[in-house]
């Protein structure tokens, strides 16, 4: 709703209530438009000013009101309702104005931002377009580069970038409220003839075709098959080439393609999804809002290669002591620049302080004894990490949480080299640590609620989003990722090259395809893991070289690092480099002959394989690897999945994660692919459809929000 009230006898204030961020509703526009026709004819009131409450005046359209039969009064003869008044409306903006949040303080006559307000139009974000006048208003105030800019990122603008853009007209360090009363009393009475942004004249410029055909060129390139922001540069077309009236009919009909569009459906779902993680449970019935994470002032760190470099350099931004260890005094130095370095990159960009001080070297683990939590970031090496552990037991005083960055090792089997094994969880960071948003936070059987709460209360402090996940080889995301792997190899062996995998995925929307992911993270790391596993048979022949524990296997990047082709880092892989680090991945013609001599040894007759089944083979195991991970209580829900997808992955957020991609698709049409799959590859178990998606495609496929009605529930210790 919108409360009004009367402040120094003349001023009308319209504050807008509807917590957490004061969105949109049916009952907050009902009220805006009452109280405008309120203060409109009370004879008194000379201006209006429109706030929200708690310090924070609009975060836009309430998007959970989408897809429901929309109600109340629409935004756009609200916001006309207002430009139209003859009496000054001025914004006060605190906190947010974002989407149709600075779509209505656009429509207000004046804009006075808070100095720490944001402003912004994110609607693309959400598969949309800022369809309440925002393409054909914001043009027309800033110019079509700077409009095209914030319309097609949707990226949030300082208070004194906006001053700067003239997106508002005054900014304060005080009260914005307090500061739009007096600007609304010293502006009463003036003519708003130049107020309205509906009346300016269209945008003119001699190179507007140029860079419109820039931005269209560029979109293009970056949105990876995302429609909106393709979409958001015809509606901001539309504000040069039409009246405002015909320029609004045409935002609206975009708008219309884009509203019911999958996509904005897919990252709609992604937005709350995103924010469901934060709300995590386990199998036993621990929980969030039940578990209290412990105090952390002081953290370390063990082991400064890449990733301990990253993580240290989160902890300090996030505000904590940190002691980094590592026992060799020449990778210590080296660490120690390249961490200074990182820190004072990373200050300019975000226009923070520098962390540097925070931050304390040292040879010794014994440095860690007073820590409150410990990250170990040593090798991807059980044995290390054990002996680390039990090092780790005697030396730190009692409570202090110990955590491991691993990718996929037992968090139960290092708890048990400790005499605290329910302070021990896992820290999976991706690389580079300090850049990516994604942490997957491993509770082991013996994990307390307390240590999981405050793993995952750290990952919010230095930034990330964190998703709880349950403790089995490879957690969510690399335990999904090797059906995925398996698949693509087996494309190979059957006739496809690594450009045509590369290209059916990139198409989808990955940023990269799967060979030019392996490549760039190293082959030898998968290697290592797979001679760990037992899986690696060099010189084996026949059938027994592609077969392990009875199921098929494919030896093909066991061959390439035995010829010493680990992908970017020695400039050959699955591609070629122009030299060893280098990046842009060329076909390479020998590998081209390598594939044909490994497929005429072994008996296998090249096949042309559509773009389809490329497709369905890589991520139906995939998806069907997530059906059993949440069967297996590894995740809570098909959120945390996709969230992990997403972030950590490179899955096309536009397309909502790998879990809601299948709903989108159709969990009987993916059941059906998949039987289709597994009976032309039997030998093959990352195909045989899981208990749970053949349960759910068996009760009508319900929607992704009732999955978790679907699982039984596991025991667990925790
Ligand atoms: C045939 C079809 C015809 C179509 C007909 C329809 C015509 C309609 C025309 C209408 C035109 C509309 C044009 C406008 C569109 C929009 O405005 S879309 C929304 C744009 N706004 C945003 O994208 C902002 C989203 N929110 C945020 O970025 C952040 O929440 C924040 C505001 C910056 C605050 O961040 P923080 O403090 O970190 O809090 P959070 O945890 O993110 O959020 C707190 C809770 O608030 C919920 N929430 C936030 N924003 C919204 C929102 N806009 N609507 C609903 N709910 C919102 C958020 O989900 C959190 O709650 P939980 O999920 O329960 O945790």
């Amino acid at each position: 709703m919108a409360f009004y009230s009367r402040v120094s006898g003349s001023v009308g204030v319209i504050t807008l209530q509807n917590p957490p961020v004061n969105a949109l509703s049916a009952a907050v526009r009902q009220g805006i438009v009452d109280t405008m026709h309120r203060a409109l004819s009370e004879p008194e009131v000379k201006s209006v000013v429109i706030c929200g409450q708690n310090g924070k005046f609009c975060g836009g359209a309430d998007i959970r009101e989408f897809g429901a039969n929309m109600r109340g009064p629409p935004l756009v003869p609200m916001i006309h309702l207002i430009e139209a008044a003859e009496k000054p409306v001025v914004a006060a903006i605190e906190g947010v104005a974002l989407g149709g949040g600075l779509e209505l303080a656009l429509g207000c006559h004046y804009r006075i931002a808070h100095s720490k307000a944001r402003l912004g139009l994110p609607e693309v974000t959400l598969g949309l377009l800022p369809g309440a006048g925002g393409t054909q208003r914001l043009p027309r105030l800033i110019g079509v580069p700077a409009a095209l800019e914030l319309i097609t990122t949707g990226r949030h603008a300082t208070a004194a970038e906006a001053l700067q853009l003239g997106i508002v007209d005054e900014v304060t360090d005080h009260s914005a409220v307090d500061a739009a009363v007096k600007f609304a009393q010293s502006v009463a009475g003036k003519s708003l003839d130049a107020r309205r942004i509906s009346t300016y004249p269209r945008p003119r410029s001699p190179d507007l075709a140029e860079i419109f055909e820039k931005a269209m060129k560029e979109v293009r390139r970056s949105a990876r098959g995302a429609i909106a922001p393709v979409t958001c540069v015809q509606a901001v077309h539309a504000s040069v080439t039409l009246p405002y009236a015909k320029g609004m009919e045409r935002e609206r009909e975009l708008f219309s393609t884009l509203f019911t569009s999958g996509q904005a459906h897919a990252l709609q779902y992604y937005f709350f999804a995103q924010r469901a993680v934060s709300r995590w449970s386990t199998p036993s019935g621990a929980r969030w809002d039940t578990s209290k994470p412990r105090p952390v002032h002081k953290a370390a760190v063990i082991g400064l290669g890449t990733m301990g470099r990253g993580i240290s350099v989160s902890l300090a931004q996030a505000g904590l002591s940190v002691v980094a260890v590592e026992t060799q005094e020449k990778q210590l130095l080296e660490a120690k620049q390249a961490v200074s370095g990182m820190l004072e990159r990373s200050a300019k960009r975000r226009g923070v302080p520098l962390a540097d001080d925070k931050i304390k070297y040292n040879c010794s683990v014994q440095a860690v004894a007073d820590a409150d939590l410990v990250i170990e970031a040593v090798f991807e090496d059980m044995a290390l990490k054990k002996t680390i552990f039990q090092q780790l037991s005697g030396i730190c005083k009692p409570g202090t949480l110990l955590c491991t960055n691993t990718s996929g090792l037992d968090i139960d089997e290092l708890a048990s080299q400790t005499q605290s094994p329910e302070l021990v969880v896992g820290m999976h960071f991706f690389a580079p640590a300090h850049v990516m948003k994604l942490l997957e936070v491993v509770y082991g059987p013996r994990s307390s609620p307390e240590a999981l709460a405050t793993a995952m209360e750290m990952g919010k402090k230095m930034g990330k989003v964190s998703v709880a996940v349950g403790n089995c080889r490879g957690f969510v995301g690399n335990r999904m990722l090797k059906p995925y792997l398996e698949q693509a190899f087996f494309l190979l062996e059957e006739g496809a090259t690594p450009e045509q995998v590369d290209q059916v995925l990139e198409e989808f929307g990955f940023a990269m395809g799967v060979f030019k992911v392996s490549d760039l993270s190293g082959l030898d790391v998968g290697w290592k893991v797979r001679k760990a596993d037992g899986l690696v048979v060099p010189g084996s022949t026949g059938k027994s070289a592609r077969i392990r524990g009875g199921s098929r296997y494919s030896p093909l990047g066991d061959l390439l690092c035995e010829q010493g082709r680990f992908g970017q880092k020695t400039g050959r892989g699955w591609y070629q480099y122009d030299k060893p680090g280098g990046r842009v991945a060329k076909p390479d013609p020998w590998l081209h002959g390598f594939l044909e001599e490994y497929r005429a040894r072994h008996g296998l007759v090249a096949r042309r394989i559509d773009h389809q089944e490329m497709l369905e083979r890589c991520l139906y195991a995939l998806i069907n690897e997530g059906f059993q991970i949440l069967q297996d209580g590894i995740a809570a829900g098909p959120e945390d999945i996709d969230v992990i997808y997403v972030l950590g992955y490179g899955w096309p957020r536009h397309r909502g994660g790998p879990m809601f991609y299948a709903g989108l698709v159709g969990l009987d049409k993916v059941l059906e692919r998949l039987e289709h799959y597994h009976q032309v590859y039997p030998d093959v178990l990352g195909l045989k459809p899981c208990s749970l998606i053949r349960k759910l495609a068996a009760s009508s496929s319900p929607p992704i929000h009732r999955w978790r009605e679907f699982i039984q529930k596991p025991r667990s210790q925790l």
